[in-house]
This record gives C-alpha cells, structure tokens and sequence, in this order.
C-alpha cells in the first residue's frame, strides 16, 4: 500500500519542493484549507483531509484533524495486530509522515499592543496533537515540525520509503522539545496575563543562539541560549560587528558592563574585568567619560570590556585602539572609528547594543544542585531610596559630596559582596569586592586608589558591622560614606564619623551582590 503523508503547515518554507519530492517517490499526500490549496496550485495531487474523516473542516479551523481517522491513523501500532485489525475494522489508513508547523503563537505575541483574541487565536491545538501522536509512535511514522530538516528526510527516504530508525527517534525528540517550547510560551503568556510572580511550576523554555568554544575554562563544554522574545537591549541581542566569536567569560562580562552602563542617563563609561567594574567615568561627552574610567585602574583594564553609552567616534577609537581589549560595547559606532578599531585587530569584539529601556519584568535565574533560584533583577537605585535617605552624622554632605555619594551608591551595587567602592570627582577611584569581610574589601580599595582618596566619597553595599571600616576611611582621607545603615552597632560609626568630621547617609537598601 502507498505510504500516505499528512501535511498542514503555517509556514509554508520549502513546502512545495518537499511535497513535490514525496510525490515523485510515490507517497500520497493528504492536506488542510491553506496548505492543500498550496500544494493544488503547485499543480501537485493533494487529498483534503475531509476526505480522510469524513467532516468537514469546523469552528474557523479550530477542528479540522482532531478526529480519530487522523490520530487512529498515526497511533496504530504497526507491528500489533490488534490495532492493525482494530482500524481496519473502523476503514482507518495508516498515516506514515507528519509534516506540521504551527501557528505562529510567538511572533503573534511579539507583536506591539497584540489583541488578547488575537494571541488566543494563535494557540495552536491540532498541530501539537498530531505532532505528538506522531512522535510517540516514531516507530513507524516519521515527524518533521522544522523545514529546516525537508531535505534530510527527502534524502534519508530508501527503495521502500522507509527512513532510518535514528533519524525517526531524532525528529521526535525535536517534536517534543518543540511542543514542549511552544506549551511554555503560551503558559508565560497567561502566567503574565493573571500577573502571577513565582508559579508552581517554572517552565521556561531558550533558543540556542550559538554553540560556544568552551565554558568558563577550556575542559567545560558551553553553549548560548537566548530569550524567544527578543529584549534588543542586551548582549543576547547585540549585533557583532567585528572580531573572534564571543566566548562563554566574554558574554558574562560584556553583560555585567552593560548592566553598570545602563545605569546612566549622562556619558559613561565603564570597563569590566571578571564581572567586576575595574573603571568607571562619567564625564561632560563620552570621550572625558572614557578617560575617567581609564584611570581608575589603568593595569586591570587591560585585556578588559569597554561599554560606552554614546557613539563611538575615530577620536575615542583611537584611544580604545592603543590598549589591548577583549570587547567594546556602544550604541554605535562612526565609519571612521571602524576603521581605526578594526586595523590590526582580528580579535577586537565590536558589539553594537541598543540602548533602549529594559523589559521592567527582568528576573534573574541562578542554578544550584538541585534547583533553581529565583528572584528580580536588582534594578532599584537612588532614585527608589532619596525619600528614605537620612543623613545620620553632624556634618551633613555638600553638594558636591551628595552627587559622587549618588554614584558610589549606583556602582557598588554592581561589585561581588562585600563590596566597597570609592568615587571622587565623577569617576570610580578604587574598588574591593569578592571579600569575606567587608574592612578587608575597604582596605583594598584605599589602597588602590592611593593618593586619589583625598576628597573622595565611599560606599559600602551592606552596613558596616563595627566601626573599622570607618576608621580605615578617615585615615585614607574620605570626606563622605553611603552604606544602607541597619547594624546593631550602627552608633559605633557614626560616632567614627563624627569624630573625624565625615558626613554619612543610610539608605535604608542593601545591594548585595553573591
Ligand atoms: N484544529 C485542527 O484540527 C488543526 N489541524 C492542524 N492545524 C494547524 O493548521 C495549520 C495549517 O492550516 P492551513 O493548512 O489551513 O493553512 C498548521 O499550523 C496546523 O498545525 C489545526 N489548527 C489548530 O488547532
């Protein structure tokens, strides 16, 4: 008997000559509304599916192969007579291949402003069901939901029509990764819909973006994963201009750049090393931003990622050209400043981002054995906390103190606890973070910074559990400190402070960063 393929595909990629290619191998094609009359006007033979159940297509489409002519058809166990007796009994025919893709439930949701009906609309069922039917019994029916594999399957088929059991067995694990895939969009959109925070189950589901080299060392094997509705302003969606291809540590690093340059409306720039900020400038234009953050640390920058919040130009290329660096990041780049980056310079990254807002629902996911953690990004910042702000010495800060206090407070949320960074005059002058004692993060920091401590303003990401801290400050020449407040020994440094005439502010929030 002629083996029988049924095919009802939205996307219609490669249909006709797959179809055509069927065809010539003897194969009988069986179709839907918009598909068969596809494959008719390709002048092909085509069977309507209401030949097949004996009911015609019903509901706009919502019914049209949920009948049991079609599911008996792909189910039936081929090498069990009693199902081959039971669906004969019934005038059933074996279906041999599935060839189905699905409404477009995302990129109807991708849609601005997409009406509820709409999306609703979109909710592909028929599709699914035959695409599992025909998955599960891989056995005998050969199930391709991606035009991407017309070919490979065209070419696998033998003398009798027959496709390998391993590329089978292949096409229903993609079957169910896909369904699987297509299910956790649609319950996103409905968790969302009802705003629920943290459902009883977490079905997320990512796109491979690439495969990567290695992971964060050369023996660990690693690959990108992207978000299905695309947020153009991250790395995920940055688009490459120039350079090697991103690695594992790269995407990690140029994501935590972006993160601390985004936290700025006027110009900044900001260069990362190993997730941390090793510099940090803001400045009058983009050019002073970068200098400023070229002398917080003029040897950790090197092999280091530059993001930059405004164009590039030849300029501050220049610049960005006369040191070794892994990536740099900006909105974008004049052809003169393309040409200076790129000379001489195969491996340089140039990634373009836009620098548009962010999706506010951002959530952060953390594996551990066993588990995943959840919780939002941490974006709040000054702008969440100045009602709260209550400033807890004698002295109280001036002006100018108040401004570098801001942008301490914005950029130590960004160092790996405990954390401790030290600004003077628009620009980071030092930093420590990754401690395991917060006196031992400040130390670093002072150090680091040398003789630009003078007149320079320190913040701390969690409260200062005694007054040394304090004390290290005062010495090193700091006027002002930000930290949230909320020890139990809190007095003890403000008494510090107020003994060396340093103004401080609680903010009331933490910002640890594990
Ligand atoms: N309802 C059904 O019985 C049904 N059977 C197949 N579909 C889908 O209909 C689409 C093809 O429709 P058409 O051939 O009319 O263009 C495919 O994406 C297929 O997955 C269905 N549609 C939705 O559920």
């Amino acid at each position: 008997m002629a083996k029988r393929a049924l095919v009802s595909v939205s996307d219609k990629t490669g249909l006709i000559d797959f179809v055509q290619q069927l065809v010539s191998k003897g194969i009988e094609i069986i179709s839907t509304g918009g598909t068969k009359k596809a494959i008719e006007a390709a002048g092909l033979p085509v069977l309507s599916i209401s030949e097949i159940t004996n009911f015609p297509e019903i509901l706009d489409g919502r019914v049209k192969t949920l009948h049991p002519a079609v599911h008996g058809g792909l189910l039936a166990v081929r090498g069990k007579k009693e199902h081959m007796d039971a669906i004969s009994e019934l005038g059933i025919q074996p279906i041999d291949f599935v060839i189905v893709n699905l409404y477009p439930f995302k990129e109807t949701i991708s849609k601005p402003d997409v009406a509820y009906d709409e999306a609703v609309e979109n909710i592909d069922i028929g599709g699914p069901s035959m695409l599992r039917s025909a998955a599960k019994n891989h056995r005998s029916v050969t199930v391709v939901c991606d035009p991407a594999d017309y070919q490979t399957v065209a070419a696998s088929l033998d003398a009798d029509n027959e496709v390998p059991f391993e590329l089978k067995q292949k096409l229903a694990a993609k079957v169910f990764r896909h369904t699987a895939a297509y299910d956790a969009l649609i319950a996103d959109y409905f968790t969302k819909q009802v705003g629920e925070e943290f459902p009883e189950k977490l079905t997320l589901t990512y796109e491979k973006k690439q495969s990567l080299r290695y992971g964060e060392n050369p023996h660990q094997m690693a690959a990108f994963y992207s978000e299905p509705l695309k947020n153009e302003a991250t790395i995920a969606a940055a688009k490459q201009l120039h350079g090697k291809e991103l690695s594992y540590n790269n995407i990690r690093d140029a994501d935590a750049a972006l993160g601390i340059v985004k936290e700025f409306t006027e110009p900044a720039a900001v260069a990362v090393k190993h997730m941390n900020p090793c510099g940090i400038g803001l400045g009058a234009n983009i050019n002073e931003a970068y200098d400023k953050a070229y002398e917080t640390d003029p040897v950790s920058i090197f092999g280091g990622i530059v993001a930059l919040n405004r164009e590039v130009d030849a300029e501050l290329a220049e610049k960005l050209h006369s040191i070794f660096l892994e990536i740099i990041i900006a909105p974008s780049y004049t052809d003169e400043a393309i040409q200076v980056l790129e000379n001489k310079k195969k491996n340089l990254r140039l990634l373009q981002v836009k620098f548009t807002e962010d999706k506010q629902d951002f959530v952060q996911y953390t594996s551990v054995r066993g588990g995943m953690l959840v919780q939002d990004l941490d974006t709040k910042g000054y702008e969440d906390v100045k009602e709260d702000v209550k400033i807890v010495t004698e002295r109280k800060p001036t002006d100018a103190e108040m401004e570098s206090l801001k942008f301490a407070w914005t950029i130590v949320k960004h160092v790996k606890s405990n954390a401790i960074a030290l600004v003077n005059n628009g620009r980071m002058v030092g930093m420590g973070g990754g401690q395991t004692n917060r006196v031992g993060a400040a130390k670093i920091a002072l150090e680091e910074a040398g003789d630009k401590t003078k007149g320079a303003v320190l913040s701390s990401d969690a409260f200062f559990p005694m007054s040394d801290t304090v004390e290290e400050a005062a010495k090193a020449g700091i006027t002002a400190i930000i930290q949230p407040g909320g020890s139990v020994r809190d007095q003890e440094s403000i008494d510090m402070c107020n003994k060396y005439n340093i103004a401080m502010v609680f903010t009331g929030m933490r910002h640890f960063k594990h």
